[in-house]
């Protein structure tokens, strides 16, 4: 799917992220090589930490429906009603790098007509991943 249409899916979805604490809604959309599409949205909980980011809730999504050939993620975020860019936090990165592919995009966007594309590699240089556990 192109990219316009997977930020519009994604603005739409908006509106599912359960954040009344922070007030700062985001939305992923993760599509895989084959089509098919995972949304998530942040979901928070009282006891603070025990929240969950959007891109997060998209992959675990996708993983556990035994999905994890990924093509693309698109992250876009709203606060004070105004759409914004948002950035994985550094858990989200850890855990997107565990499942990049080749040529995986990681796509923020504050509309439709304005998004960055960038790698994980950019995003989390000199990562740690399960090859260094080898010997
Ligand atoms: O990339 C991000 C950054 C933040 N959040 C969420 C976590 C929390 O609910 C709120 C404020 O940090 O935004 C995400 O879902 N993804
Ligand atoms: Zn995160």
């Amino acid at each position: 799917m192109n990219i316009e249409k997977l930020i519009k899916i994604a603005i739409e979805n908006l509106k599912n992220s359960y954040s009344p604490y922070s007030k700062f809604k985001v939305s992923a959309v993760l599509e895989t090589k084959e089509g098919e599409l995972y949304t998530g949205v942040n979901i928070e909980n009282a006891s603070y930490p025990a929240g969950i980011c959007a891109e997060r809730v998209a992959i675990f999504k996708a993983i556990s429906e035994g999905k994890k050939d990924f093509k693309r993620l698109v992250l876009i975020a709203e606060a004070n009603n105004k759409l914004k860019i948002a950035y994985p936090c550094g858990i989200c990165r850890q855990v997107l790098n565990e499942f990049k592919t080749n040529n995986f995009e990681i796509i923020v966007a504050s509309s439709i007509n304005n998004y960055k594309i960038y790698n994980i590699d950019e995003l989390l240089p000199y990562s740690f991943g399960s090859k260094d556990m080898e010997d």
